[in-house]
């Protein structure tokens, strides 16, 4: 095991984490909600229609609405991303981007015509976010319309005017949206950590391990719903 890490705040708790416990405090950390939309997440939505396999989403959402519940009762501040465009696809780039390539939103909606206009477009059920977890007083809801949450979104100022400086993320996809926003904030200098139950892949299970294993060993920390909850479930 590495050192222990110094606590940014005299009122940090620690976290049991790999690669080691870390010290937190509710105070300057936001729980990150990437991208719990009908889309990622349930039966007809964008991922399960493009051929991915979302059948652990349903467990996660239970988990992140534990995670939630004992975040808030902490003080913690909740964030939710929303992942698309606009209803034109302008947000999503034209062939000159290579999201136009590479989103599989788009592909699926270029193979099957009929689904233009309702993947990941704002006003539409497949953006919403899922029943179970819908924003409550004081949360902070941003959109993006690239994988990581700090491209082109107010995230880094909403977390600097707050001075969050510990970003814990739940959602959907780790190896996808999750980590890219986990990497952009280690560059930006955020301890970003991941509640790998809390956390579904897009694609095979090995891409999960992958993810998390990036994450453990380069760019933060790992920790469980468990975990998380026995830290910071008992705080007045
Ligand atoms: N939210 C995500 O991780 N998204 C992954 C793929 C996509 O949006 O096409």
């Amino acid at each position: 095991m590495s050192s222990p890490i110094t606590p940014l705040s005299p009122d940090a708790i620690m976290l049991p984490a790999r690669p080691e416990p870390l010290p937190m405090d509710p105070k300057t950390t936001a729980v990150i909600v990437i991208d719990m939309q009908n889309a990622y997440a349930s039966p007809g939505g964008y991922l399960d229609l493009a051929g991915f396999d979302i059948s652990g989403a349903a467990a996660v959402i239970q988990q992140i609405k534990g995670v939630l519940e004992v975040a808030r009762g902490a003080g913690m501040q909740v964030i939710y991303f929303q992942n698309g465009w606009d209803d034109q696809y302008v947000e999503a780039g034209g062939p000159g981007s290579p999201n136009w390539w590479k989103s599989n939103a788009l592909k699926t909606m270029r193979a099957k015509p009929e689904l233009h206009g309702k993947l990941l477009a704002r006003g539409q059920w497949d953006y919403e976010l899922v029943d179970e977890l819908t924003p409550q007083p004081g949360d902070i809801r941003l959109h993006k319309t690239r994988y990581s949450g700090f491209f082109n979104s107010q995230l880094d100022s909403v977390l600097r005017a707050r001075g969050i400086r510990h970003l814990v993320f739940v959602g959907i996809a780790t190896n996808v949206c999750v980590e890219s926003t986990l990497r952009d904030g280690f560059m930006l200098e955020y301890f970003g950590t991941v509640l790998e139950d809390a956390t579904h892949q897009a694609g095979p299970d090995f891409v999960q391990k992958a993810a998390l294993f990036n994450i453990e060993s380069f760019f933060g920390w790992v920790s469980t719903t468990a975990d998380f909850k026995g830290a910071f479930g008992q705080l007045p």
